[in-house]
């Protein structure tokens, strides 16, 4: 018996065709033409029980249903797919949710997202779990991280940066209060002054204090300087820099322990332990520490800088342990980051949860920022290539994986957010002296006033 196609469906497909050339005429980038939508929406609805039929995702119906059915119609009853809800459109593909049949699971359907991608004619089929007996699956049309157009309707938020975009096309938020550290790794021109770039920018328009380690003589994030809250260019600056924060980190400690023991008998929801349990007016802003090619920290060439290294480790080690109930996070970006790299090294690696690894050049490298969050993750990003420069493998610590891509944001627009912004740093009286110098920004030359006439007598 050949799938029914129901007049409802009929009505959803439309609905979707409407909505996709609606769509498209909102992204004219995407290819993902109107044609190519009811091609997959006629292929899904003519094909779809037969197509989860194939790919061993029907069950076997209820025996009372199997019985109801024959004894009125004489029919053989035929295994039931997962209930599908209606089609969707997005601006790259379609979105539908089905209701997963008993003793099924979201890792079925995901296994078989290869196959239904070739059965319905669409670039990828991506799998979520939305709540128990629930998956959406996502149909996406194009590559869209071939040219990264981020989504309208973002979750951004106080410390939440919708930075890249994942292939699924949905945007890759890089939430602090959720993964405090995180570690930015891959070769050289392969894109991660521009994850930074995307972050801080993303970033400048909130109440956050900035603070960037450059040692590259500031040549990243020097154009950010007016948006900036401290900036260290050099390993000396920033052995000055390093202390600075971790005092600032026990200050804060001490401003919660003051809290918690505020008096016998205060409310439970007064006790806190993080700066966030704080109230508004007394809660110090948060902070962002930038550190750009983070193995120019630990390189030392003698005796005397040895000692200085280790410190700046144990400081960073420090900050990366107790400052999130501090409102402190890192993002610490480098080529390799590795035990090679001296004391100290792996152990600041495992405190910072967020992964994201652009090309590398070597497995190994792969592998110190994937390697203990997921095999087929480190195949990934070592499959990235050199042409596409912004492209990353992302995970976190929990096991989790994707494929991202920064949107192209040039320097010059950059640095202009932070000119624009530059008011919003918030007041940090210990970083104080080591807030960049901004020079003047240059003057638009304007003619004279009045135009001179000669005095002729
Ligand atoms: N998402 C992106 N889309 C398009 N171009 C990008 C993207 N990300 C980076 N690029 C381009 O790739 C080049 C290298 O980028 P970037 O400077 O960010 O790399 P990097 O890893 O920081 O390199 P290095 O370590 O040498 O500083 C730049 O010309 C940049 O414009």
């Amino acid at each position: 018996m050949t799938d029914l196609v129901t007049w409802a469906e009929v009505g959803g497909s439309l609905a979707a065709i409407g909505g996709a050339a609606y769509a498209r005429h909102a992204h004219p980038a995407a290819y993902w033409s109107m044609v190519g939508l009811s091609v997959s929406v006629a292929r899904l609805l003519a094909s779809y029980t037969s197509t989860m039929d194939a790919c061993g995702l029907t069950v076997e119906p209820p025996r009372w249903r199997a019985l109801a059915v024959k004894a009125t119609t004489r029919r053989e009853v035929r295994p039931v797919p997962p209930r599908r809800g209606m089609i969707r459109p997005t601006s790259t593909g379609l979105r539908l949710r089905l209701r997963l049949a008993p003793g099924q699971e979201p890792a079925d359907v995901a296994a078989s997202a290869e196959r239904l991608r070739h059965a319905w004619g669409v670039h990828a089929v991506y799998v979520r779990d939305v709540k128990p007996g629930v998956v959406e699956l996502r149909l996406v049309g194009f590559d869209v991280l071939r040219k990264v157009q981020m989504p309208r309707r973002t979750d951004a938020g106080p410390l939440r940066v919708p930075v890249a975009l994942r292939e699924d096309a949905t945007a890759f938020v890089r939430d602090y209060r959720a993964v405090p550290h995180e570690l930015v790794l891959g070769a050289t021109l392969s894109g991660k002054s521009m994850f930074l770039r995307d972050l801080l920018v993303g970033l400048a328009a909130q109440p956050v204090a900035l603070v960037g380690i450059d040692c590259k003589r500031g040549v990243e994030l020097a154009p950010f300087a007016p948006r900036l809250s401290a900036l260290a260019t050099d390993p000396e600056q920033a052995a000055e820099l390093l202390p600075v924060l971790v005092k600032e980190m026990e200050d804060r400690y001490d401003l919660i322990k003051a809290r918690q023991g505020i008096a016998p008998g205060t409310p439970d929801e007064l006790i806190t332990s993080d700066v966030w349990g704080l109230p508004e007016d007394e809660r110090p802003a948060p902070i962002v520490l930038f550190v750009d090619e983070v193995a120019e920290l630990f390189l030392v060439a003698t005796r005397k800088e040895e000692e200085r290294r280790d410190e700046m480790v144990t400081q960073l080690i420090r900050l990366a342990q107790l400052g999130r109930a501090a409102g402190i996070y890192l993002e610490v970006c480098g080529q390799r980051f590795g035990a090679e790299l001296g004391k100290g090294a792996t152990m600041l690696r495992a405190q910072l949860t967020g992964r994201v690894c652009h090309r590398v050049n070597d497995e190994a490298s792969a592998k110190m920022a994937l390697g203990d969050i997921a095999p087929e993750a480190v195949l990934a990003s070592c499959a990235i290539a050199a042409e596409l420069p912004g492209l990353a493998v992302v995970g976190d610590t929990s096991g989790g994986w994707s494929r991202i891509r920064t949107p192209h944001l040039s320097l010059a627009d950059a640095a202009a957010t932070c000119r624009e912004t530059a008011h919003l740093a918030p007041d940090v009286p210990t970083l104080a002296p080591f807030r960049p110098h901004v020079p003047p920004a240059p003057v638009k030359e304007c003619g004279p006033l009045a135009t001179p006439r000669p005095i002729t007598e």
